[in-house]
């Protein structure tokens, strides 16, 4: 079982500090809360959420994921996600790149369907692992909800400061349209040699990340900053970031920040990395493109930079499935494949 205490983070390796955004506050709809959250959310894309109320949950996830991984390798590569861009169920280590030469990833994880969660016990999207079954409704379904609530008053907050008419975000992400959210536990290994990246760069694929991280490793790459920069778990605060279907939705007044994974600082890098991810994304048939028709705000900001593409063609499902599928190492065929897998950061205006 994954341990619940954990060394320090160093303290002579510098880390960004994100602004702290308390979430009995966005809840009760503080002004001065409201509007760092909009700062957080356009200026970096990445805030700690404290009094979020999801540590039980999220401890019990945990507990689901070192059950999975503890799974034969066989077994779980009955669950594999396979080359065809789904992203639901188990994911081995090395199945995908970190970057244009097609260096493998170092993290295991296990993903689980918002749909799945929802219609236990009924199958939506996909089988899982017996581990999985087995803390269904004691465990990944409440975090799920619990995290689909957080985030959605998150999206309302958001819909209003954009200008958007009541409910409009909300209705981009339907609870019953089936979708790309999912909930992620990732395992990684100690690799004492290595110096690289684990989990490659990227933009997030969807609208909202909610991240449980106990050890160090994420880094964040800040606007006007050459050089990445650690971001350091705090206990009881969840590190949230914007992902690529918000900053398209906003005409990029939202920002989905590019990040990665890097082996812990000090002595965290001896340890197995555990973390937790719940994404929320739009219902699959929601074209990705700037709100401009149903907000004025979005209108001006598109209309202030002609040089930007918001217009992405693609439906949230295409946007999605399009990721995922080339950044699989079975589906390699040079840079270009890599490329493919690029979402907004492959467009560094938006
Ligand atoms: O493990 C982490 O800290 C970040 C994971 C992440 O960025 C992702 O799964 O998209
Ligand atoms: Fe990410």
């Amino acid at each position: 079982m994954p341990a619940t205490t954990f060394p320090a983070f160093p303290e002579d390796v510098p880390t960004h500090p994100l602004l702290v955004i308390d979430y009995e506050r966005i809840k009760a709809r503080n002004q001065d809360e409201i509007d760092r959250l909009w700062e957080a959310g356009t200026k970096l894309g990445f805030w700690y959420l404290k009094n979020h109320g999801v540590d039980e949950e999220a401890n019990g996830m945990f507990e689901m994921g070192a059950e999975t991984m503890e799974l034969p390798m066989e077994e779980k590569m009955k669950y594999e996600q396979g080359d065809d861009g789904m992203s639901f169920g188990y994911k081995a280590a090395g199945a995908n790149a970190v970057d244009a030469t097609g260096k493998k990833d170092a993290v295991e994880f296990i993903n689980v369907a918002k749909d799945d969660a929802l219609a236990w016990p009924k199958q939506a999207r996909r089988a899982y692992p017996s581990t999985v079954n087995a803390r269904m409704e004691s465990t990944i379904t409440p975090f799920i909800k619990k995290s689909l609530d957080i985030n959605n008053t998150l999206l309302e907050v958001f819909n209003d400061k954009l200008g958007l008419p009541a409910g409009k975000l909300l209705e981009k992400h339907s609870m019953e349209e089936y979708s790309g959210s999912e909930a992620r536990v990732i395992k990684t290994i100690p690799t004492p040699t290595e110096k690289g990246q684990l989990l490659g760069s990227h933009t997030d694929f969807g609208s909202l990340s909610f991240l449980h991280n106990r050890l160090g490793g994420l880094q964040v790459l800040v606007p006007g900053v050459d050089t990445w920069q650690y971001v350091k778990p705090i206990p009881g605060h969840a590190i949230c970031n914007i992902g690529d279907a918000l900053a398209l939705f906003s005409g990029g007044i939202l920002r989905s920040n590019l990040h990665r994974v890097v082996p812990p600082p000090g002595y965290q890098s001896t340890l197995i990395r555990w973390s937790l991810v719940f994404f929320t994304r739009p219902g699959n048939s929601v074209p990705l493109r700037a709100l401009v028709e149903d907000s004025p705000i979005v209108a001006e900001a598109v209309a202030k930079h002609p040089e930007k593409d918001f217009e992405t063609g693609s439906t949230s499902y295409e946007w999605f499935s399009r990721r995922i599928k080339y950044q699989r190492i079975n589906n390699r065929k040079g840079p270009e494949t890599w490329m493919a897998s690029r979402g907004t950061e492959a467009n560094p205006e938006v």
